[in-house]
């Protein structure tokens, strides 16, 4: 992403408080990791002009993969990816993270048809596991994936050496790196704040929350 997008990105998210800091109660993610940092890009939904500058940049970030369909994740990949869809004019789907149990028991929501060019949109990629089993129920689908699109990355090592490996471009609009370090210019976290976050992120697996000792 080039750089001007990725600091827009950022201040929009950080002016619309969807960034949460917490590492005394550490907030658990879907993967069971422990994070002192949480980012709600569902706010977005409730800011029309903040939203506006963020799907105009997710359209823009992935026009030219030719997309015949824009396939949100369940459940908060499904706004960002109605908007963007509707921006570009084209089909939108959604990917459940698993079928429904009644019904006609769909993983995936909408058309995708076999030899359909898919983009799939992800609210943010921590381990990469939600984007990445929606585009994989998606190529089980026939569809070919063009490429996965989210708003922000925390930049995981798990997440890159998975990302290194997808024959299809994986980008977010924005990173941890850059919102950390907007953040902390903007004096909305201290200079030891951004060195606890920039520990945390290089070995999340293994972080140790102050004062909690580890079993
Ligand atoms: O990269 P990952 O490790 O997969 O984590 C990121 C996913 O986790 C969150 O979803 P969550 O499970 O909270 O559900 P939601 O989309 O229904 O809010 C987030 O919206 C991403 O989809
Ligand atoms: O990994 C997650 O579950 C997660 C992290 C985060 O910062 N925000 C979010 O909505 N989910």
């Amino acid at each position: 992403m080039d750089a001007s997008t990725a600091t827009v990105v950022a201040e929009t998210l950080l002016s619309i408080e969807a960034v949460t800091l917490s590492p005394d109660k550490p907030f658990t993610w879907s993967s069971g990791l422990k994070s002192p940092i949480y980012c709600d890009n569902r706010l977005l939904l409730s800011y029309p002009e903040e939203r506006k500058v963020v799907y105009e940049a997710l359209a823009e970030s992935i026009r030219s993969l030719n997309p015949d369909v824009i396939a949100g994740t369940a459940t908060a990949g499904i706004p960002h990816a109605a908007w963007t869809a509707e921006l570009l004019g084209l089909p939108m789907a959604y990917v459940r993270s698993s079928s429904k149990g009644h019904g006609k028991q769909n993983k995936i929501e909408g058309k995708i048809d076999p030899g359909s060019k898919v983009v799939i949109i992800e609210d943010l990629i921590s381990t990469g596991g939600s984007a990445f089993q929606a585009a994989q129920a998606a190529e089980e689908a026939g569809a070919e994936i063009v490429g996965i699109a989210a708003i922000f990355t925390y930049e995981l090592e798990a997440s890159q050496k998975i990302i290194a490996e997808k024959p299809y471009p994986v980008t977010s609009l924005t990173t941890f790196s850059k919102l950390a370090k907007i953040a902390e210019k903007k004096g909305e976290i201290t200079a030891s704040q951004l060195d606890s976050l920039k520990q945390w992120q290089q070995s999340p697996e293994t972080w140790n929350p102050a004062g909690e000792r580890q079993a």
